[in-house]
């Protein structure tokens, strides 16, 4: 690391109903009056983790318990240069307040774009936002009835997050399915994710779309309205930094294992995941053979969680 940039360690506190503690800085120091996740610089000879528990007891008044990474990238603010790396903490002692007189607010990650933030904090509002796996529909097939059937059951699973992944359907075919799921996926509170276009996505009421990274090759930034979550497929380093220059909000990196449905790609295994996703400030899904019982190892390889169609879907596909 240059020795120029500050390597901090961030705290997002999440309680049980999920909501997560802000802080607001104090104004003399810099960023003053934003807000922010508590965290601080980390000093000669510490690990981050000590780092990290240093700040939240200064900081804070709380003692760390568990613990898990969340995201970690470099920012270049015009003063200086930092290195984020930011974990969520979701079991703590003592009960955290504002030890250096800072407000301090617990808030839900839907309303966390109400604050002014620290301008290099949307990664971490997106990681906060998106839930730990993302589920992918096989190909519907004729029996659409039997599909939103399978879509209950997956829903009664707590899947929050459904791409609805449909190649073989033409347009017209795809809205009319996807109106359909959006009503199975709409009262249970799920996100629904469709590919195709953002015209498409708001008559049918889905939470965002999905593209290739490919879709994004022309452009430098953002397509796609900011009020819909857009999640790019990507398969290396470069298409990762693709999907971030063109404004995606998160991406899905595949294949992690080998899997029947792409039995000639090579896969990426863990550490090559963790390599190609380093420090690309954007939540990366992993995909490829991985499923709910990877979630710890794919969090310690730097994914925002597991993807996939097989590991979710409640029929074998
Ligand atoms: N703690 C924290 N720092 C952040 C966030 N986002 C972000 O860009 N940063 C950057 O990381 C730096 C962290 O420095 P800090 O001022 O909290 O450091 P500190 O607690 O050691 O402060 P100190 O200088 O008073 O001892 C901030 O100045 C800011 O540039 C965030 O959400 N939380
Ligand atoms: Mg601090």
């Amino acid at each position: 690391m240059h020795a120029d940039v500050l390597h901090i360690a961030v705290g997002c506190l999440v309680d049980p109903d999920g909501r997560v503690l802000i802080a607001r800085r104090p104004a003399d120091k810099p960023g003053g009056g934003k807000w922010e996740f508590p965290g601080g610089k980390r000093e000669p000879g510490e690990s981050i983790e000590q780092t990290l528990a240093r700040e939240l007891d200064e900081e804070l008044g709380v003692s760390l318990q568990d613990t898990r990474p969340l995201l970690r990238f470099h920012h270049a603010y015009r003063d200086r240069p930092v290195l984020l790396d930011i974990h969520c903490v979701t079991a703590w002692t003592g009960e955290p307040h504002g030890r250096e007189g800072q407000p301090v607010a617990w808030c839900e990650p839907e309303r966390l774009t109400d604050y002014d933030l620290l301008s290099a904090n949307k990664p971490i509002v997106d990681a906060l936002c998106l839930p730990a796996a993302y589920a992918i529909s096989p190909e519907p097939g004729p029996d659409h009835a039997a599909f939103l059937a399978q879509l209950s059951a997956l829903i009664a699973s707590d899947v929050r997050l459904l791409r609805l992944r449909a190649n073989e359907l033409a347009d017209p075919a795809y809205e009319a399915l996807a109106t359909e799921v959006a009503r199975v996926t709409g009262p249970a509170g799920v996100d629904l994710i469709v590919d195709r276009d953002a015209a498409l996505c708001r008559r049918v009421g889905a939470a965002g779309l999905h593209w290739p990274a490919s879709r994004l090759t022309a452009a430098d930034s953002r397509l796609v309205p900011s009020d819909l979550w857009l999640i790019v497929s990507c398969h290396d380093r470069a298409e990762l930094l693709q999907a971030h220059r063109g404004g995606a909000d998160a991406a899905v990196l595949s294949p992690v294992r080998s899997t029947p449905t792409h039995p000639d790609a090579r896969p990426l295994d863990w550490p090559g995941f963790a390599e190609a996703r380093a420090d690309v400030p954007l939540p990366v899904y992993a995909l490829g053979g991985v499923g709910p019982a990877d979630l710890d190892t794919a969090w310690h390889h730097g994914a925002q969680g597991v993807s996939g169609i097989r590991a979710f879907w409640p029929v074998p596909v």
